[in-house]
């Protein structure tokens, strides 16, 4: 028998983002600290934002989310109150954690909204949340994360039918066109101690299979470190031109797996930057959509809730890699960053 209180609560833990101008620099100073990125990079993103006058729609797709996934509670029986806290914009984690104290949570099961695992995504939240409970002090609630969703059957099904989606807005069918899956690119030193790519790659797999899909490739898309530093490869730009250059690609769908709603990163890189490659190429492109709140997202959700409150004996997963963890091992989701190489001659020899 545990001592633990039971789970009276549900956390949507994410990433948050700027609702105006003003938010925007204070937003990328909290998103880049600690993190080696060269000033002129947050600059150009500053930039991305200002398009859409600093208004990121990463948070009203979270408020959209969190009331599809109570009514889905609803729905289903599960008696949960649920909340919203992010990393970077308000509701901070802190301030979440000290309302849902004075509301009287123990314990709470929390969804990241990051399907694939890599510090940022994982590690990263968990030290936070650790540091979040620290500052509202004693009585905090714990909080424990449900598993990884990337070969969850719903997934793979919101995923596939955002293809099919796409695929009929350009008259092909997933299986006569070419298919990019996209995430967010990560320097090696975090890709190094994480199964993010493997993750990518069977999701990717999966869904395509899912929709009949038979030209695909993983690529990546919002590389942010310094020229020196190895990122994850290939970029999406670099790739659809050198498809284009190879193969003479006349449609494509992008579809953003990495991400779970059509943000910032979604519209700037995606939807301005790649679309505009592809007209000027005369590539017949269409983006299919992220997982938002469809309902085969927002069950899934409520899937992994109902394993963890014991309301199932079954933890459905496809394909090769089986359902992950629930409880990260200690060294997991680690990020050492690797060193640029230094220049010849500086410094003192290794003895
Ligand atoms: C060292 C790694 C990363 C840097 C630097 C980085 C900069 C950066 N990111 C955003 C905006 C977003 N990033 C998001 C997700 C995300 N970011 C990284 C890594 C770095 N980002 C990863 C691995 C991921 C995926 C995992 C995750 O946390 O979701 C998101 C989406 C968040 C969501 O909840 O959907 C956004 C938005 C900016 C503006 C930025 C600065 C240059
Ligand atoms: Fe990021
Ligand atoms: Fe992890």
């Amino acid at each position: 028998m545990s001592d633990l209180p039971p789970y009276d609560s549900f956390l949507l833990v994410s990433f948050g983002g700027p609702e105006g101008q003003d938010d925007v620099m204070p937003f990328l100073e909290n998103v880049l600290r600690g993190k080696n990125v060269p000033r002129e990079r947050m600059l150009e993103v500053a930039e991305h934002y200002a398009h859409f006058d600093g208004i990121s729609p990463i948070n009203q797709h979270n408020r959209e989310l969190l009331a599809a996934i109570k009514s889905e509670f609803e729905a289903n029986g599960i008696d949960l109150p649920v909340y919203w806290g992010n990393r970077n914009w308000t509701p901070y984690f802190s301030e979440t954690l000290r309302q849902m104290k004075a509301d009287g949570c123990k314990r709470t099961l929390a969804f990241f909204t990051s399907m694939f695992s890599c510090y940022s995504g994982c590690r990263q939240y968990r030290e936070d949340i650790i540091a979040a409970r620290e500052e509202v002090g004693d009585g905090a609630p714990i909080v424990e994360k449900v598993r990884m969703g990337f070969n969850h059957p719903g997934f793979v099904a919101a995923m596939a039918d955002n293809i099919q989606t796409a695929a009929k807005s350009i008259d092909v069918s997933p299986g006569e066109t070419k298919v990019l899956f996209t995430a967010h690119s990560i320097p090696m030193g975090m890709a190094d101690n994480c199964d993010y790519e493997k993750q990518l790659r069977e999701s990717s797999r999966l869904v395509a299979e899912a929709c009949g899909a038979t030209d695909w490739d993983l690529v990546y898309q919002s590389r942010s470190g310094p020229p020196s530093q190895p990122w994850l490869e290939p970029d999406v730009l670099d790739a659809i031109a050198r498809l284009d250059d190879e193969q003479k690609l006349s449609s494509l769908i992008v579809l953003p797996i990495g991400f779970v709603s059509d943000h910032m990163e979604v519209l700037f890189d995606l939807d301005e930057e790649a679309a505009a490659l592809c007209q000027e190429r005369n590539i017949k492109m269409a983006r299919a959509a992220s997982a938002g709140t469809h309902p085969e997202f927002v069950s899934m959700i409520r899937g992994l809730v109902s394993e963890r409150l014991g309301l199932t004996d079954e933890k459905p997963a496809i394909g090769d890699l089986g359902p992950w963890h629930d409880v990260c091992p200690q060294d997991c989701c680690t990020y050492t960053p690797r060193r640029p190489p230094s220049p010849v001659g500086a410094g003192r020899p290794n003895r």
